[in-house]
């Protein structure tokens, strides 16, 4: 079980009852490429598990009107979103391929949701978990993810062979600082759109060098203190399966998060280390067998179903100011 995190008092959840109708599911789409297909793939298994919440897109412009209609023809809401840039005088510090994902934080301005589930395009939903949006308000909800993979080679915690998944295989050299806090994987969390909490994002952002994970280290220091790991049946992280496949009960795992190299299924091949293991090609089978499902397709139930899907697919747009809880940044000591 995933320890307890003490909250910082200072986050005040002033939220009024939320009603059902102001959640989501949202994910994030940049480029003309292929991901495209992972956000078919998730619209599709959200509604094999009968979600009862739609999905939004959040999408930078570069998302070709083709793609576009693709994904309101799943029943998808689409909003445009601006690029978000880190401070671009060190944007070299960041792995290149993750730049764009600072682009995500504009979904904390989606103001006409009160609380949502963000999902990478490349994670698939196989079981329920609407009920994550039960979970108390004023956290940050997300699966601790792991810090053994070569990706990790500039950290210090992989250079003494150090993850959070096992931490008494290795004790934490004195001279060193302590252990990282809990790290969450950003490919999945659960959260609440606030315009206060958005404008601090935006703003800490300004001050803050971009680091290898760009948005994903970002938001680890941003939520730090009201950060609440959630169990890894959530969001199974692939490596997890051969880095600590003592902590994977694979039958139970509800959330799988397509992230290992080679593992995206709509370019596998196979070929990359670990690409050629059962459970992989299995779980990327079982992927397909969703995104090939037509019985999953999108069938508006009447215009107004067909209206609605888009007339809320807008530019992002501001909306009256909703009862919400508010993230300051993080204080400086
Ligand atoms: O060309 C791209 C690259 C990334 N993404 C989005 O950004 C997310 C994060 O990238 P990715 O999942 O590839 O990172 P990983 O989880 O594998 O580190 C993806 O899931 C997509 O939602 C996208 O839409 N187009
Ligand atoms: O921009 C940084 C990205 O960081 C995360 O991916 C990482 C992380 O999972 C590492 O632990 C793996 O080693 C690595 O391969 C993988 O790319 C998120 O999944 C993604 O959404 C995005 O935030
Ligand atoms: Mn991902």
């Amino acid at each position: 079980m995933a320890p307890e995190i003490s909250v910082n008092p200072i986050y005040v959840s002033e939220k009024a009852h939320q009603a059902p109708s102001r959640r989501a599911y949202v994910t994030f789409l940049a480029g003309n490429g292929d991901y495209v297909k992972g956000v078919v793939g998730l619209a599709k298994g959200l509604r094999k598990v009968k979600s009862a919440y739609p999905l939004v897109v959040a999408m930078l412009p570069d998302v070709p009107e083709e793609h576009r209609d693709i994904l309101r023809s799943q029943g998808c809401v689409l909003r445009e979103i601006e690029p978000v840039y880190p401070p671009d005088n060190q944007v070299e510090f960041a792995m290149a391929y993750y730049v764009l994902n600072y682009s995500k934080l504009r979904i904390w301005n989606f103001e006409e949701y009160s609380k949502m589930i963000y999902l990478d395009a490349d994670i698939q939903v196989f079981e329920n978990i609407d009920n994550l949006f039960d979970m108390p308000d004023g956290y940050f909800y997300a699966v601790m993810d792991c810090f053994c993979e070569k990706t990790w080679s500039h950290s210090p915690q992989y250079s003494i062979g150090y993850c959070q998944q096992c931490p008494e295989k290795v004790t934490w050299p004195e001279n060193m600082e302590s252990p990282p806090p809990l790290y969450f994987n950003a490919g999945m969390f659960v959260f609440e759109p606030s315009p206060l909490t958005y404008e601090s994002l935006l703003q800490t952002l300004e001050i803050t060098p971009p680091s290898p994970f760009a948005e994903q280290d970002f938001l680890n220091m941003f939520f730090e203190k009201v950060y609440k790991p959630i169990p890894l049946v959530n969001n199974l992280v692939l490596a997890m399966l051969w880095r600590h496949p003592e902590n994977v009960e694979l039958e139970r795992v509800k959330v799988v998060h397509y992230c290992a190299a080679g593992s995206k299924p709509w370019r596998y091949t196979g070929e990359e280390a670990n690409m050629d293991r059962e459970d992989i090609k299995m779980l990327v089978d079982k992927w397909w067998d969703v995104y090939n499902d037509e019985s999953l397709d999108f069938k508006p139930k009447s215009p107004e179903d067909v209206e609605e899907t888009v007339t809320k697919s807008t530019i992002l747009a501001s909306v009256p100011e909703p009862e919400f809880t508010y993230f300051p940044a993080p204080s400086a000591a």
